[in-house]
């Protein structure tokens, strides 16, 4: 029965909610990043009404109204003053981490000086919230719009091209899915406060349950290597380059930018580090430490009905992983000649040429664990170097534009750089949404309702009502499904096909030294690794992900981080809903019972989650669907994590004007129907094959070879879009 009630088309409750204070769109002007310089006059009332009617804590600080006038404007001073200062400060402030943007940071959370005044912004009116003695006053108070920092914009409707960082896309809502925009939410927050602090009481009133205790009951320690029947180790790796080009939730930090330290004992109130059981035997440390995503207000309107938090990246899947999030990203990563992406030139520090091919190019941050001086790599995203599969597929998308640079310069001699780059860009980005729609997503559920036509016909769906933005729960919960297949090991094959040795997965992170290792062509003997590997198990992790990711020494002391535990707490943070919420929000199940959970989870499944959760109602969501029964052997996901990523990439779809099959009567850029028919014969393999020196692949590369899925010659995919139908346009 759930299986029916996995409604895919359901929308979240917040999807459609058109923003209630419109920005004007002004056509043919140019789009302007900058703010505005003079006050906006329109004021925004403080939305609290979901705190006020939340059950916690609100009742201790609602005292009995009192009406007075003067303790109103008081209050609305004291908040006016307040923001008056910040955003002056602001204003004069030489941003002190306008980083150099070469310079990566060696781990996996970032934030931006457009992040980082919301946060200034939203934590003030938050503690101005918390101290107050009366919600009905605070309610009754304004932010000026002035002082509401997301940025105000006329776009130009004419564009062919995408903006970097996804503003005007939706032209009513020209900040829907763009960069340094709130994530929705499919549920409102369940804070313990009802508004701000974290997610961290059982029903009971007792501390939910330690976080790494979860983590090893979830997924207890293999003693062999768990893996998927038949699907590649490069399928979650494609997984992670998408949500690369998605979601980046901006991190609290300090006044320099760096996110906060959190060790144990912390009592600054944006830390939640995790407290390590005393007794445990593979990670033995005192704590994790953890900061709290940075603050936000729900919307751009700057209302505040609870925290929310920021996403750094453009929504759509819109290349913004390769070409950049910003202007100034994506022409550092430019050629500026011909169309082309910079590269590097694949040599090894003593000189020796690694492969043929074109690498990334290269940061001023070193990537390496031994005494050379290998840099990381530089594309459009802060995490590039996370690991070197990850890097691989960069790699493809990088020398994927080049390629179709070339041939388009070939085919229009006249065509100037710009021209090239913006439609070489234009191609590769319809490429990569097509591989998603067409090939990717269709495997995580089994489920082909978001899947494009491959018909001459343009696509109808466009909704410009749909907000786009990811929800908190497919970035912090659902979409992390992908974790649980990462292996420990990534194999690697020479020119030859022989086997080199496999290299653990954490000597791959944020470390270059294996993309100089010429036996195997450096990245080509991962990306034919990861072809061949197979998946970790979903709903198991590996023990490198768990216990010894980003491990380090300091002062003496061993720590790492145990990225199940991590996206237990980050959930918690973020104060998503507990996972019967979900089940009922998806599948309709009132859940008052573990046995009510028996359609989605096995007994064993409900048994491990009794042993370590007091009350059905504690379940985390992350805790919850990693443990369901998958929906079937060759998919990826389970039902309530398929039906949260179901939605979301419906509204990426279908929110999205630039979305590949759109035709011109929606963006005045869409490709013809003659190169739109090219562009859907483009698959994961032929893109593989064009880009990587490989002689045969799987037909389907995110499957093992079988009977039904056949390797084949690569050069029979080679010529899958043919780019002559882009000649002389311009
Ligand atoms: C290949 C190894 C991977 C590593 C080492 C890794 C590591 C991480 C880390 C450290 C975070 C931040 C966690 C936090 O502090 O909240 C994160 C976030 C995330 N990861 Fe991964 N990840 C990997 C692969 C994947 C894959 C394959 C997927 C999905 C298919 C995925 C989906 C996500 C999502 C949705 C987020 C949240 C993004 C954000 O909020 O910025 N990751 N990952
Ligand atoms: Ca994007």
């Amino acid at each position: 029965q759930t299986t029916k009630k996995l409604a895919t088309t359901k929308k979240p409750v917040t999807t459609k909610k058109p923003v209630t204070t419109k920005k004007p769109v002004t056509t043919k002007k140019p789009v302007t990043t900058k703010k505005p310089t003079t006050a906006k006059k329109a004021t925004t009332k403080l939305a609290i009404t979901s705190r006020i009617s939340s059950k916690s804590s609100v009742s201790s600080r609602s005292t009995p109204i009192n009406s007075n006038n003067s303790t109103r404007l008081r209050l609305q001073d004291q908040l006016s003053l307040g923001l008056k200062k910040i955003h002056a400060r602001n204003r004069t402030r030489i941003p002190k981490f306008k980083r150099n943007k070469t310079n990566l940071m060696s781990n996996m959370r970032e934030t931006t000086n457009e992040a980082y005044e919301i946060n200034e912004v939203a934590s003030y009116v938050i503690e101005l919230v918390l101290n107050s003695t009366s919600a009905r006053l605070i309610e009754s108070v304004t932010i000026e719009s002035q002082y509401c920092p997301f940025v105000s914009l006329t776009c130009d409707s004419t564009s062919k091209y995408r903006s970097y960082n996804g503003t005007c896309n939706n032209l009513n809502n020209p900040l829907f899915g763009g960069s340094n925009t709130p994530y929705k939410r499919v549920l409102t927050p369940a804070y313990d406060d009802g508004f701000n602090s974290a997610r961290s009481k059982a029903v009971s009133g007792n501390a939910l349950p330690n976080p790494r205790t979860v983590s090893l009951k979830v997924s207890p320690p293999p003693s062999k290597p768990l893996l998927e029947n038949s699907v590649s180790q490069i399928y979650a790796i494609f997984g992670q380059l998408l949500i690369h080009d998605m979601s980046g939730t901006s991190a609290s930090t300090d006044s320099s930018g760096t996110e906060l330290d959190c060790p144990c004992g912390s009592t600054d109130s944006n830390c939640l580090p995790i407290t390590w059981p005393s007794n445990d035997a593979l990670l033995n440390q005192t704590c994790q430490k953890f900061a709290r995503s940075s603050a936000s207000f729900p919307d751009t309107n700057c209302s505040l009905a609870y925290r929310e938090q920021l996403n750094l990246l453009s929504s759509y899947i819109d290349g913004s992983s390769i070409y950049g999030i910003d202007e100034s990203r994506a022409n550092e990563l430019r050629a500026f000649s011909d169309g082309l992406l910079k590269t590097s030139s694949a040599v090894t520090d003593n000189g020796q040429t690694v492969t043929d091919g074109t690498y990334l190019p290269l940061s001023n941050d070193t990537c390496s664990s031994s005494d050379t001086d290998y840099k990381c790599f530089l594309a459009g995203e802060y995490r590039t170097s996370e690991n070197l599969a990850l890097v691989s597929m960069h790699t493809l998308f990088n020398r994927e534009h080049n390629r179709i640079a070339a041939i388009l310069k070939t085919q229009n001699p006249t065509w100037t750089d710009e021209n090239l780059y913006q439609e070489s860009r234009r191609i590769n980005i319809a490429i990569l949404q097509h591989i998603v729609y067409n090939e990717w997503l269709t495997m995580v559920v089994g489920n082909s309702t978001l899947a494009p036509s491959l018909n001459t016909e343009y696509y109808t769906g466009y909704d410009n009502t749909i907000n786009p933005a990811l929800s908190n729960e497919f970035s912090t919960a659902a979409f992390r499904f992908g974790h649980s297949l990462i292996r420990d090991k990534f194999s690697r094959y020479d020119s030859t096909e022989s086997q080199l040795k496999p290299v653990n997965f954490t000597e791959t992170v944020f470390k270059s030294d294996y993309a100089y290792d010429v036996k195997g062509q450096g990245i080509h003997s991962i990306l034919k690794g990861i072809i061949k590997d197979n998946c970790w198990k979903f709903g198991t992790f590996g023990l490198e992900l768990q216990n010894y990711l980003f491990a380090k020494i300091e002062n003496n002391t061993y720590s790492a981080t145990d990225l199940l535990a991590t996206n237990i707490q980050r959930g918690r943070d973020h104060g998503l809903q507990p996972y019967t919420k979900y089940v009922k929000y998806c599948h309709g199940i009132d859940v008052k019972s573990y046995d009510d959970l028996k359609d989605l989870l096995s007994s064993t499944a409900r048994t491990i989650l009794q042993s370590v959760y007091e009350n059905v109602d504690d379940i985390d969501l992350y805790a919850g669907g990693l443990l369901e029964k998958k929906i079937s052997n060759s998919t990826l996901a389970a039902k309530t994590f398929g039906c949260l990523i179901m939605e979301q990439f419906a509204d990426l779809k279908n929110g999205d004007r630039f979305y590949y099959e759109n035709g011109p009567t929606v963006n005045q850029g869409a490709f013809t129907l003659d190169q739109l028919t090219e562009i859907k014969k483009i698959t994961m393999a032929g893109l593989v094959c064009n880009n990587y020196g490989l002689t045969t692949i799987p037909k389907n590369v995110f499957f093992n070879p079988s009977d039904t899925n056949p390797n084949v010659d690569c050069s029979t995919l080679k010529s899958q879009v043919d780019l002559s139908k882009w000649t002389g346009i311009f």
